[in-house]
């Protein structure tokens, strides 16, 4: 499994503990910034984590910022990635199992460091259950057609 990680300056501690937590885990990172608490737009760090994961390059993606908030709106910007905001451990499985989730965010500002790990363990290691569920990513996905653009009408 390889994760892509990043936060922005208000993510930056409690990324670098999870980053910590996987590798001593095993588990393949790659850190995407941001690289100190230098002030930066998390919108940057979204599009980077995001891309990784809709190119397949990495299985799941981790974003933190202050709130988590943020970086996760400018992550489901990006079609193919269903971006969940999780503060408990229900939600953490609940939104693999339902909403087959490609990205975890959570904010430094909001959550402490040890429901946090939880929080990452429980998401990496929940399946999506499928069936009824599948048939309502497939409607996201059709939302995601429905209302995106091409680049020739983008001009
Ligand atoms: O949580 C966030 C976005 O949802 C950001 O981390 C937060 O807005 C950054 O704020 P500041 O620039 O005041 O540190």
């Amino acid at each position: 499994m390889k994760i892509a990680l990043g936060s922005d300056h208000g993510g930056f501690g409690l990324k670098n503990l999870i980053k910590e937590h996987l590798e001593n885990k095993g588990i393949e990172v790659t850190d995407f910034g941001t690289y100190s608490r230098e002030s930066c737009d998390y919108p940057d760090i979204s599009q980077k984590v995001g891309h990784a994961v809709v190119d397949k390059s990495h299985e799941y993606g981790i974003l933190i910022c202050g709130t988590g908030i943020g970086i996760g709106i400018a992550a489901n910007k990006i079609k193919g990635v269903r971006a969940a905001l999780v503060h408990d451990t229900f939600s953490a499985h609940a939104t693999r199992e339902h909403n087959n989730a490609n990205i975890l965010t959570m904010g430094e500002r909001v959550i402490g460091p040890g429901l946090a790990l939880d929080i990452v363990d429980i998401f990496l290691g929940t399946e999506f259950e499928g069936g009824r569920h599948q048939q309502r990513i497939d409607k996201i996905s059709k939302l995601e057609e429905q209302y995106t653009i091409s680049e020739e009408e983008n001009i």
